[in-house]
């Protein structure tokens, strides 16, 4: 990545502050474009999911290696349900979704709170493991919520063996003109469903899947207590990357960690952070780092900078800190601050090797929390910052009362924030669409087949905020 006329940038940058100026290209189609990532975590896309309870649960793990990137389970959840977790992903098809399954008895009221829980909108009735009906929110609308389900069931339309290539079973879908396809094995058994865009998509992405076939899985650990056993335990339960966190990286205690969890992890790819220079970075590395996580401040929950006046711009930290690992072989994950697609573009061309999203992916079908209305009746989620009240009273749970207050009084998070659901885009995949079809075309417009050559590539200009502005689109007139 180079500045546009050489330019030196006069202080630090965030994403809005930068543009990137279109190159000559010779890749014909923005299909063209691999977005595989290089920095051994296996991910064929460049998006983690931030460890943040609010956001990054089993369903959203699941939606998101199935298309191609990874999931960071928090460090605040115990290390057997962990387990449990990374278990019943690894046992998650390829290409056909989890279904909410239920019996024929359940009833209306049970079907309405578990359809908003999956972004295919719908459960399927299964008797002896067959599946026989279909319900929808709208089959539900107006019935008694004491209704058994199967008053309201219509019968699947498409039944497919869950192997059939996904192009067919688009075209047997879109024929029907049917909402989704139920997939069966050999004895007429459910394994899942498959909307119409998941057929699509399941053409289009590649699952980042480990060597025995399971969708890939990412948790994250402290800096206290003792990491070494915790690391040992998350790797038994099958954990595919370690990711040690804790707000300052750059400090004695994750450099103990780091060596600490290295030496019972030697082969899998460890994460640290977070730091935002490259003296920060080269310590994680020296210590045992393949890949650094950098950001502070930028984070949506995030009041670290109002409260301390630390962090820095994040497009400059990454940057900084890409350009730091790469001469020393390694790689960094930009963590924090995105809120568009062109986000993650610039993250990337900075020198990322991926690009993690937390509260963007809170307001999603996909996220734990429940789907709450406002008093418009939008959809939206609660999400929290890591760094909380609400996020370290539930850390620290079981300490003492007195270690608990004492803890207590370091607050640089927001513990209720609203997040919507975007009604055009409600399912993580959605946004994941969005943010590929973004990052497939800014790689086109600076002449990129690869995320390396993007990086190579890229040529970025300096904006004023008018600058920026120009970029918004306008839904109305002026
Ligand atoms: N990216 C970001 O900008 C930030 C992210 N977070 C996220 O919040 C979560 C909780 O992290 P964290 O608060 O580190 O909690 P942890 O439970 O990981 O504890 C951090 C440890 O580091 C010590 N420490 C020393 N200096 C600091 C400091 N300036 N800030 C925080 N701890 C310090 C603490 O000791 P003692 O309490 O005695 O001081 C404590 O032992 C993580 O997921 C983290 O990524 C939090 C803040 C900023
Ligand atoms: N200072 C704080 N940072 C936090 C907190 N919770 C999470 N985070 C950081 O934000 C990113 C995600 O950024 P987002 O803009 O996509 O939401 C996450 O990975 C952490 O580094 C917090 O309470 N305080
Ligand atoms: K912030």
């Amino acid at each position: 990545m180079r500045f546009l006329d050489g330019a030196v940038p006069p202080y630090d940058l965030t994403y809005d502050d930068v543009y990137m100026v279109p190159r000559h290209s010779a890749v014909a189609s923005r299909y063209d474009v691999d977005l595989a990532t290089s920095d051994g975590t296996g991910a064929t896309l460049p998006i983690v999911v931030a460890n943040m309870t609010a956001i990054a649960g089993k369903r959203m793990a699941e939606t998101v290696a199935r298309r191609g990137g990874l999931v960071v389970i928090p460090q605040d959840i115990p290390i057997p349900v962990v387990a449990d977790v990374v278990r019943w992903v690894k046992q998650r098809h390829l290409v056909f979704d989890t279904t909410i399954e239920l019996a024929p008895e359940a009833t209306v009221g049970e079907a309405l709170a578990l359809i908003p829980k999956r972004s295919h909108r719908a459960a399927v009735v299964v008797e002896d493991g067959r599946p026989v009906g279909i319900v929808t929110a709208a089959d539900c609308a107006e019935v008694d919520r004491f209704a058994q389900v199967q008053q309201v069931m219509t019968p699947p339309r498409v039944v497919v063996p869950a192997d059939t290539d996904a192009r067919t079973v688009f075209d047997a879908i879109d024929t029907a003109r049917a909402g989704l396809a139920v997939g069966v094995d050999a004895d007429g058994r459910l394994v899942g469903v498959l909307t119409r865009t998941g057929a699509l998509r399941a053409t289009l992405y590649t699952p980042a899947v480990d060597a025995s076939g399971g969708l890939r899985i990412a948790a994250a650990v402290g800096v206290n207590g003792d990491v070494a056993d915790k690391a040992a335990r998350l790797l038994e339960a099958g954990v595919d990357v370690l990711v040690a966190d804790t707000a300052h990286g750059h400090q004695d205690r994750m450099i103990d960690a780091l060596r600490a969890i290295r030496s019972v992890a030697p082969a899998v790819p460890v994460v640290a952070g977070n730091v935002v220079s490259a003296e920060g970075t080269r310590a994680l590395i020296e210590a045992g780092a393949d890949i650094v996580k950098v950001g502070v401040g930028p984070g949506a929950m995030c009041t670290t900078r109002m409260m301390t006046g630390v962090g820095r711009p994040q497009f400059s930290a990454v940057r900084e800190c890409a350009a730091e690992a790469r001469s020393l072989g390694r790689h960094v994950w930009a963590d924090g601050g995105v809120r568009h697609p062109r986000d993650v573009a610039l993250a990337l061309a900075a020198g990322a090797s991926s690009v993690m999203v937390g509260s963007w992916f809170a307001g999603t079908h996909e996220s734990p929390g429940d789907l709450l209305e406002d008093s418009d009746g939008r959809a939206y989620k609660v999400s929290f910052g890591m760094a909380s009240a609400r996020a370290v009273a539930n850390r620290t749970s079981a300490e003492s009362s007195y270690d608990r207050a004492r803890k207590a009084l370091y607050e640089e998070g927001i513990s209720s924030s609203r997040m919507y659901l975007d009604p055009q885009r409600p399912g993580v995949e959605d946004l994941i669409d969005a943010i590929c079809s973004g990052v497939r075309s800014a790689c086109t417009y600076a002449g990129a087949a690869t995320l390396e050559d993007f990086h190579e590539r890229a040529l970025v200009g300096l904006q004023s905020a008018a600058g920026f502005s120009e970029g918004r689109p306008l839904s109305t007139s002026w």
